[in-house]
């Protein structure tokens, strides 16, 4: 519904312009020629009417437009999240450009094109019928301008459509070199030459390019326009001396750029809004499927697993139901691979089984991965613990922490994000495991956890698996191999 107001008031605006134009100048005209007795009144109430009415018209659009916009901006946005939320982001510089700009162009249709194209349509048409209305003469000059006008903007419409696909690929290049150069913000110092500040120059060049074939075709309509106003003058009988009426063709002629211009620049906001569509349609995703499997797990199969694009051997091994297995391997042998292709992160071939049953391709309930630097989101303890169970209570956030010898973090409100507190590496593994507790899966696959621990901790981790692998299948990849854990199976991924 704001779209169709939007829509109706945009035309009206221009509408009224148009008329406003075209009267005052009969008025004027009028004017010079009045007869004693002639109404000045009438008239000048009725500019002063269209004046209002074009005002009215431009604010009241301007507030539906906006209020649309804003409307499908919240609609759009959440429909992406929705879509990402789903799905694995393989570039995130291209998520989010598609998540501002796109986005932003998508919500934009209706003030930015539709609204105006459709109002230069209209205008175009009232023309046609206005002068058909007065004389066949009118009407001929009129339809000239419009057949003009026409191939003027189809031809805009093709040179926008490759400036817009230039624009675009320019703004993904500089979005992924921005992307590049704040992550290597810690490295600036070393002042080397590839953490040169990215140049958006490509992207400004583009833009003032379709600036330019917007007043280059404009420039087109005026000339056109002023030779057909010439043309008509000069092929004018004598008959139209002394008609105020005269004007409304030349009027409409003269002010042929004021009044179809929208169309060009609505031209321009269309090809971005097919671009903005494209980009979302082919956003760098890989979709997650999640597969949920029996609990308790009584066994687990791997057949050949090998992740995709990773220069390691595949891996056959039957898993237990419960106790701690082993992944061993020198630095670079698959072992971060392996897990992730197991908890069906990473795509790979081979196949993985559960209790006898084949789990399709993506991540699968039962399985809980630990990554060996898990992330720390820009947020407090609590909602980074949040994470692995939306229904964590404060008094069970406690007692996971405490079990995982984070007991000493007693502020759950504590920001961990940038500028909060920092957590030291340990500390986040920690984390790791935390989460790992708090969604209680069947299956965990623990990426490095020993790694840059001090002996005592240690022990304790230790202890604290071998008690949590009592109820579940615990596969470790680890290079260090504690002393103090009761390993039920393990692989070493060097013997192959
Ligand atoms: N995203 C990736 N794309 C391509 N190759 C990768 C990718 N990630 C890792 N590799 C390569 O796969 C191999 C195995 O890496 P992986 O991280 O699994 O080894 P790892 O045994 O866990 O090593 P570490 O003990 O040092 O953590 C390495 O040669 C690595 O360079």
């Amino acid at each position: 519904m704001p779209a169709l107001i939007t829509l109706t008031l945009a035309s009206v605006h221009l509408l009224a312009g148009l008329i406003l134009l075209i009267f005052s100048a009969w008025f004027i005209a009028a004017c010079a020629i009045a007869v004693p007795g002639f109404n000045y009144l009438l008239p000048a109430v009725v500019v002063r009417a269209l004046a209002l009415i074009r005002i009215a018209a431009g604010y009241g659009y301007l507030y539906f437009g906006h209020q649309h916009m804003l409307q499908r901006l919240g609609r759009l946005r959440l429909g992406l999240f929705a879509r990402l939320q789903q799905q694995r982001i393989l570039d995130r510089a291209a998520s989010t450009e598609a998540m501002s700009d796109a986005i932003d162009t998508l919500a934009n249709a209706w003030i930015a094109w539709i609204s105006q194209l459709a109002g230069s349509v209209l205008m175009l048409l009232i023309a046609l019928i206005t002068s058909a209305f007065y004389s066949p003469a009118w009407f001929g000059f009129i339809a000239l301008l419009s057949a003009m006008v026409i191939l003027l903007w189809l031809h805009h419409y093709r040179q926008s459509r490759g400036i817009a696909a230039q624009r675009a690929d320019a703004r993904s290049a500089f979005e992924q070199r921005s992307e590049r150069y704040f992550q290597a913000a810690p490295l600036w110092h070393l002042g080397a030459a590839s953490f040169q500040m990215p140049s958006a120059d490509k992207v400004w060049d583009a833009e003032l390019r379709e600036q330019h074939a917007i007043n280059w075709h404009l420039l087109l309509l005026q000339a056109g326009s002023m030779a057909l106003l010439i043309l008509m003058i000069w092929m004018q009988d004598d008959s139209a001396q002394g008609h105020a009426e005269f004007l409304i063709p030349v009027m409409l002629l003269l002010a042929a750029r004021d009044w179809l211009a929208n169309g060009f620049s609505a031209n321009q906001a269309w090809v971005r809004d097919q671009h903005a569509n494209t980009q979302l349609a082919s956003l760098p995703l890989q979709p997650l499927t999640r597969k949920t499997a029996p609990d308790p797990v009584t066994s687990m199969q791997i057949k050949e697993l090998k992740p995709d694009g990773r220069p390691v051997a595949p891996v056959s091994m039957t898993l237990p139901a419960s106790g701690i297995c082993l992944l061993r391997g020198s630095s670079g042998s698959g072992k971060s691979s392996l897990l992730q292709a197991i908890a069906g992160l990473i795509p790979a071939s081979g196949s993985r089984e559960m209790d006898g049953i084949p789990l399709p391709n993506g991540l699968c309930d039962a399985m809980r991965y630990v990554e060996q630097f898990p992330q720390c989101l820009n947020g407090t303890l609590l909602e980074n613990l949040k994470v692995a169970n939306p229904d964590l209570t404060e008094p069970e956030a406690f007692n996971v922490l405490h079990a995982v010898g984070l007991g000493y973090l007693t502020d759950l409100h504590d920001w961990l994000g940038v500028g909060g507190r920092r957590l030291s590496g340990g500390e986040l593994k920690r984390l790791g495991l935390a989460r790992a507790k708090i969604a209680d899966r069947p299956v965990w696959l623990v990426d490095e956890p020993f790694e840059g621990l001090d002996q005592e901790y240690m022990h304790a981790l230790c202890q604290w698996l071998q008690a949590q692998a009592q109820q579940r299948l615990i596969l470790i990849a680890s290079h260090i191999e504690p002393t103090a854990l009761r390993i039920h199976q393990s692989l070493n991924l060097d013997d192959r």
